[in-house]
Protein backbone atom coordinates (compact mmCIF):
# COMPACT_ATOMS: atom_id res chain seq x y z
CA UNK A 1 0.00 0.00 0.00
CA UNK A 2 1.50 3.78 -0.72
CA UNK A 3 0.95 6.78 0.49
CA UNK A 4 -1.12 9.59 -0.05
CA UNK A 5 -0.25 12.82 -0.03
CA UNK A 6 -2.99 15.30 1.51
CA UNK A 7 -2.23 18.75 -0.54
CA UNK A 8 -2.82 21.70 1.57
CA UNK A 9 -2.12 24.13 -1.29
CA UNK A 10 -5.44 22.75 -3.62
CA UNK A 11 -7.61 21.95 -0.81
CA UNK A 12 -7.16 25.53 0.15
CA UNK A 13 -7.38 26.55 -3.31
CA UNK A 14 -11.13 24.81 -3.52
CA UNK A 15 -11.70 26.52 -0.26
CA UNK A 16 -10.91 30.18 -1.95
CA UNK A 17 -13.59 29.54 -4.77
CA UNK A 18 -16.13 28.70 -3.06
CA UNK A 19 -15.45 32.04 -0.46
CA UNK A 20 -15.01 33.89 -4.00
CA UNK A 21 -18.68 32.55 -5.01
CA UNK A 22 -20.08 33.30 -1.63
CA UNK A 23 -18.72 36.86 -1.43
CA UNK A 24 -20.27 37.76 -5.15
CA UNK A 25 -23.45 36.29 -3.95
CA UNK A 26 -23.57 38.80 -0.54
CA UNK A 27 -22.60 41.61 -3.08
CA UNK A 28 -25.75 40.71 -5.35
CA UNK A 29 -28.06 40.74 -2.43
CA UNK A 30 -26.66 44.46 -1.20
CA UNK A 31 -24.71 43.22 1.63
CA UNK A 32 -21.03 44.78 1.75
CA UNK A 33 -17.74 42.90 1.16
CA UNK A 34 -16.37 40.84 4.37
CA UNK A 35 -13.48 42.85 6.01
CA UNK A 36 -10.66 42.24 8.08
CA UNK A 37 -8.04 43.80 9.72
CA UNK A 38 -4.69 42.92 10.22
CA UNK A 39 -1.82 44.21 12.89
CA UNK A 40 1.65 43.95 13.09
CA UNK A 41 3.76 45.38 15.75
CA UNK A 42 7.34 45.81 14.43
CA UNK A 43 8.79 44.36 11.62
CA UNK A 44 9.63 40.96 12.41
CA UNK A 45 10.34 39.32 8.29
CA UNK A 46 8.53 36.46 8.92
CA UNK A 47 5.30 38.20 10.13
CA UNK A 48 5.70 40.62 7.32
CA UNK A 49 5.76 37.45 5.02
CA UNK A 50 2.44 36.19 6.40
CA UNK A 51 0.78 39.37 6.52
CA UNK A 52 1.03 39.91 3.26
CA UNK A 53 0.06 36.57 2.58
CA UNK A 54 -3.07 37.18 4.00
CA UNK A 55 -3.84 40.57 2.40
CA UNK A 56 -3.15 38.76 -1.20
CA UNK A 57 -5.78 36.30 -0.02
CA UNK A 58 -8.45 38.95 0.68
CA UNK A 59 -7.75 40.10 -2.33
CA UNK A 60 -8.07 37.49 -4.03
CA UNK A 61 -11.57 36.08 -2.69
CA UNK A 62 -12.93 40.02 -2.40
CA UNK A 63 -12.56 40.48 0.83
CA UNK A 64 -11.77 44.46 1.92
CA UNK A 65 -8.69 44.69 3.81
CA UNK A 66 -7.05 46.63 5.74
CA UNK A 67 -3.36 46.38 7.11
CA UNK A 68 -1.61 48.17 10.20
CA UNK A 69 1.89 48.01 10.67
CA UNK A 70 3.05 50.01 13.92
CA UNK A 71 6.34 50.02 14.91
CA UNK A 72 7.91 48.21 17.68
CA UNK A 73 8.01 50.71 20.17
CA UNK A 74 4.00 51.14 19.87
CA UNK A 75 2.52 50.95 23.37
CA UNK A 76 0.11 48.14 24.56
CA UNK A 77 -2.38 51.20 25.77
CA UNK A 78 -1.65 52.55 21.64
CA UNK A 79 -2.46 48.80 20.43
CA UNK A 80 -5.59 48.45 22.47
CA UNK A 81 -6.94 51.72 21.59
CA UNK A 82 -6.53 50.86 17.72
CA UNK A 83 -8.42 47.33 18.25
CA UNK A 84 -11.30 48.98 20.22
CA UNK A 85 -11.89 51.72 17.33
CA UNK A 86 -11.71 48.03 14.41
CA UNK A 87 -14.13 46.73 17.20
CA UNK A 88 -16.57 49.12 16.63
CA UNK A 89 -15.98 49.75 12.96
CA UNK A 90 -18.56 48.38 10.59
CA UNK A 91 -16.29 47.83 8.09
CA UNK A 92 -14.52 45.48 10.09
CA UNK A 93 -16.01 42.30 10.59
CA UNK A 94 -12.49 40.41 11.98
CA UNK A 95 -9.61 41.11 13.88
CA UNK A 96 -6.43 39.70 13.91
CA UNK A 97 -3.60 40.74 15.98
CA UNK A 98 -0.40 39.10 14.32
CA UNK A 99 1.26 37.04 17.15
CA UNK A 100 4.35 36.77 18.64
CA UNK A 101 3.93 40.37 19.69
CA UNK A 102 7.07 42.54 21.12
CA UNK A 103 7.88 41.40 24.75
CA UNK A 104 6.86 44.73 26.24
CA UNK A 105 3.18 43.56 25.63
CA UNK A 106 0.67 41.71 27.46
CA UNK A 107 -0.76 39.55 24.72
CA UNK A 108 -3.13 37.54 26.62
CA UNK A 109 -4.73 41.63 27.48
CA UNK A 110 -4.76 42.32 23.97
CA UNK A 111 -6.56 38.83 22.46
CA UNK A 112 -9.18 39.67 25.05
CA UNK A 113 -9.71 43.01 23.57
CA UNK A 114 -10.76 41.81 20.53
CA UNK A 115 -14.60 41.70 20.59
CA UNK A 116 -15.03 37.76 20.40
CA UNK A 117 -17.71 37.97 17.38
CA UNK A 118 -14.31 39.82 15.63
CA UNK A 119 -11.73 37.49 16.67
CA UNK A 120 -11.05 34.98 13.52
CA UNK A 121 -8.14 33.88 14.91
CA UNK A 122 -10.67 32.01 17.42
CA UNK A 123 -8.07 32.35 20.41
CA UNK A 124 -10.25 34.75 22.73
CA UNK A 125 -11.04 33.01 25.75
CA UNK A 126 -15.21 33.01 24.98
CA UNK A 127 -14.62 31.37 21.57
CA UNK A 128 -12.15 28.83 23.11
CA UNK A 129 -14.66 28.17 25.88
CA UNK A 130 -17.56 27.27 22.48
CA UNK A 131 -15.30 24.79 21.12
CA UNK A 132 -14.66 23.06 24.48
CA UNK A 133 -18.68 23.16 25.09
CA UNK A 134 -19.49 22.28 21.00
CA UNK A 135 -21.25 25.86 21.04
CA UNK A 136 -21.36 27.59 17.50
CA UNK A 137 -18.44 30.24 17.63
CA UNK A 138 -15.21 31.00 15.87
CA UNK A 139 -12.46 28.08 15.64
CA UNK A 140 -8.58 28.71 16.25
CA UNK A 141 -7.25 28.56 12.52
CA UNK A 142 -4.57 25.88 12.27
CA UNK A 143 -6.92 22.54 14.03
CA UNK A 144 -9.89 24.21 11.99
CA UNK A 145 -7.74 23.71 8.48
CA UNK A 146 -6.91 20.75 10.19
CA UNK A 147 -10.08 18.81 10.35
CA UNK A 148 -10.68 20.12 7.02
CA UNK A 149 -7.35 18.31 6.05
CA UNK A 150 -8.61 15.05 7.48
CA UNK A 151 -12.41 15.01 5.66
CA UNK A 152 -10.48 14.90 2.65
CA UNK A 153 -8.80 11.73 3.43
CA UNK A 154 -11.92 9.18 3.04
CA UNK A 155 -11.12 7.66 6.53
CA UNK A 156 -13.71 8.04 9.40
CA UNK A 157 -12.73 9.89 12.08
CA UNK A 158 -15.08 8.05 14.98
CA UNK A 159 -13.38 5.99 17.51
CA UNK A 160 -9.40 6.43 16.09
CA UNK A 161 -6.69 6.89 19.09
CA UNK A 162 -4.95 10.43 18.08
CA UNK A 163 -2.00 11.80 19.09
CA UNK A 164 -1.24 15.47 19.29
CA UNK A 165 2.56 16.70 20.46
CA UNK A 166 2.31 20.17 21.61
CA UNK A 167 0.21 21.53 24.03
CA UNK A 168 0.17 25.71 22.88
CA UNK A 169 -2.82 27.75 23.49
CA UNK A 170 -3.13 28.48 19.43
CA UNK A 171 -2.87 24.56 18.10
CA UNK A 172 -2.16 21.56 20.47
CA UNK A 173 -4.96 22.36 23.32
CA UNK A 174 -7.70 23.33 20.68
CA UNK A 175 -6.74 20.65 18.22
CA UNK A 176 -7.24 17.93 20.88
CA UNK A 177 -10.88 19.55 21.22
CA UNK A 178 -11.59 19.59 18.02
CA UNK A 179 -10.87 15.82 17.54
CA UNK A 180 -12.53 15.02 20.91
CA UNK A 181 -15.53 16.87 19.03
CA UNK A 182 -15.00 14.18 16.13
CA UNK A 183 -15.02 11.25 18.13
CA UNK A 184 -11.65 10.87 18.37
CA UNK A 185 -9.93 9.39 21.53
CA UNK A 186 -7.19 12.28 21.87
CA UNK A 187 -3.52 12.33 24.06
CA UNK A 188 -1.69 15.83 24.38
CA UNK A 189 1.89 15.27 24.44
CA UNK A 190 4.53 17.90 25.73
CA UNK A 191 7.82 17.83 26.97
CA UNK A 192 7.12 15.60 30.27
CA UNK A 193 5.51 13.19 28.30
CA UNK A 194 7.09 9.59 28.86
CA UNK A 195 7.43 7.31 26.24
CA UNK A 196 6.37 9.45 23.74
CA UNK A 197 7.54 6.80 20.85
CA UNK A 198 5.61 4.31 21.94
CA UNK A 199 2.26 6.38 22.01
CA UNK A 200 3.22 7.63 18.76
CA UNK A 201 3.54 4.09 17.57
CA UNK A 202 0.15 3.25 18.55
CA UNK A 203 -1.50 6.26 17.10
CA UNK A 204 -3.84 6.11 14.13
CA UNK A 205 -3.78 9.99 13.18
CA UNK A 206 -0.17 11.69 14.55
CA UNK A 207 -0.65 15.79 15.02
CA UNK A 208 2.73 17.55 15.30
CA UNK A 209 3.18 20.70 15.89
CA UNK A 210 6.61 21.06 17.92
CA UNK A 211 8.71 23.08 16.17
CA UNK A 212 11.77 20.89 15.49
CA UNK A 213 13.03 19.61 12.34
CA UNK A 214 12.57 15.93 12.20
CA UNK A 215 11.60 15.60 15.58
CA UNK A 216 9.38 12.51 15.43
CA UNK A 217 11.25 9.41 13.19
CA UNK A 218 9.11 7.53 10.23
CA UNK A 219 9.91 4.65 12.16
CA UNK A 220 7.62 5.63 14.99
CA UNK A 221 4.90 6.26 12.55
CA UNK A 222 2.00 2.99 12.77
CA UNK A 223 1.46 1.21 9.48
CA UNK A 224 -1.95 2.98 8.10
CA UNK A 225 -1.38 6.15 10.27
CA UNK A 226 -2.81 9.88 9.12
CA UNK A 227 0.13 12.05 9.69
CA UNK A 228 -0.26 16.08 9.90
CA UNK A 229 2.91 17.65 9.80
CA UNK A 230 2.24 21.48 11.36
CA UNK A 231 6.12 22.44 12.04
CA UNK A 232 7.10 24.82 9.77
CA UNK A 233 11.26 25.09 9.74
CA UNK A 234 13.70 25.97 7.92
CA UNK A 235 16.68 23.18 7.74
CA UNK A 236 20.34 23.50 6.86
CA UNK A 237 20.03 24.22 3.67
CA UNK A 238 17.61 27.11 4.29
CA UNK A 239 14.39 24.27 2.65
CA UNK A 240 11.21 24.61 4.84
CA UNK A 241 11.04 21.35 6.45
CA UNK A 242 8.45 19.45 9.20
CA UNK A 243 8.65 18.10 12.20
CA UNK A 244 8.21 14.85 10.91
CA UNK A 245 11.19 12.90 8.78
CA UNK A 246 8.85 12.68 5.42
CA UNK A 247 10.56 10.05 3.56
CA UNK A 248 10.50 7.53 6.20
CA UNK A 249 6.81 8.19 7.49
CA UNK A 250 5.85 8.21 3.77
CA UNK A 251 6.79 4.25 3.91
CA UNK A 252 4.50 3.41 6.56
CA UNK A 253 1.94 6.32 6.78
CA UNK A 254 -1.57 5.71 4.63
CA UNK A 255 -1.94 9.74 4.55
CA UNK A 256 0.44 12.42 4.79
CA UNK A 257 0.46 16.20 4.77
CA UNK A 258 3.82 18.03 3.29
CA UNK A 259 5.63 20.86 4.50
CA UNK A 260 5.00 23.22 2.77
CA UNK A 261 1.97 22.70 1.17
CA UNK A 262 -0.28 21.24 3.91
CA UNK A 263 -1.45 22.77 6.85
CA UNK A 264 0.29 26.14 6.58
CA UNK A 265 -2.34 27.01 3.30
CA UNK A 266 -5.52 26.14 5.10
CA UNK A 267 -4.18 27.73 7.76
CA UNK A 268 -4.95 30.47 5.87
CA UNK A 269 -7.67 29.20 4.34
CA UNK A 270 -9.66 28.69 7.81
CA UNK A 271 -9.27 32.14 8.46
CA UNK A 272 -11.19 33.46 5.59
CA UNK A 273 -14.11 31.12 6.05
CA UNK A 274 -13.77 32.52 10.01
CA UNK A 275 -13.97 36.26 8.44
CA UNK A 276 -16.68 35.20 6.09
CA UNK A 277 -18.99 33.46 9.14
CA UNK A 278 -18.22 36.59 11.10
CA UNK A 279 -19.31 38.90 8.45
CA UNK A 280 -22.52 36.60 8.01
CA UNK A 281 -23.45 36.59 11.50
CA UNK A 282 -23.01 40.65 11.55
CA UNK A 283 -25.32 41.21 8.90
CA UNK A 284 -28.07 38.82 10.03
CA UNK A 285 -27.90 41.07 13.95
CA UNK A 286 -25.99 43.91 13.14
N1 LIG B 1 -2.51 36.07 15.12
C1 LIG B 1 -1.86 35.15 14.43
N2 LIG B 1 -2.55 34.28 13.68
C2 LIG B 1 -1.91 33.33 12.93
O1 LIG B 1 -2.56 32.52 12.24
C3 LIG B 1 -0.48 33.30 12.95
C4 LIG B 1 0.19 34.23 13.75
N3 LIG B 1 -0.50 35.12 14.48
N4 LIG B 1 1.54 34.24 13.80
C5 LIG B 1 2.35 33.36 12.99
C6 LIG B 1 1.63 32.07 12.69
C7 LIG B 1 2.18 31.30 11.52
N5 LIG B 1 1.09 31.19 10.56
C8 LIG B 1 1.23 30.64 9.28
C9 LIG B 1 0.20 30.60 8.38
C10 LIG B 1 0.38 30.11 7.09
C11 LIG B 1 1.59 29.63 6.69
C12 LIG B 1 1.78 29.14 5.30
O2 LIG B 1 0.97 29.39 4.43
N6 LIG B 1 2.88 28.40 5.01
C13 LIG B 1 3.22 27.91 3.69
C14 LIG B 1 4.64 28.30 3.33
C15 LIG B 1 4.84 29.78 3.32
C16 LIG B 1 6.32 30.13 3.14
O3 LIG B 1 6.86 29.82 2.07
O4 LIG B 1 6.89 30.72 4.07
C17 LIG B 1 3.14 26.39 3.66
O5 LIG B 1 3.26 25.78 4.72
O6 LIG B 1 2.97 25.86 2.58
C18 LIG B 1 2.63 29.64 7.59
C19 LIG B 1 2.44 30.12 8.87
C20 LIG B 1 0.03 31.86 11.03
N7 LIG B 1 0.26 32.37 12.23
Amino acid sequence: MSVRIIDGKSIAVAIRRRITEAVRKRMTAGLPRPGLAVIQVGDNPASSVYVSHKRRDCTEVGFHSEAYELPLQTSEKELVNLVDRLNKNPAIDGVLVQLPLPGHMDTQAVIERIDPGKDVDGFHPENIGRLLLRLPGIRPCTPYGIMSLLEHTDERLEGKDAIVIGQSNIVGRPMAIELLNARCTPTICHSRTRDLQAKVRSADIVIAAVGREGFIPGTWIKTGAIVIDVGINRNALGKLVGDVDFATACERAAWITPVPGGVGPMTRAALLENTLLAAERHSHRP
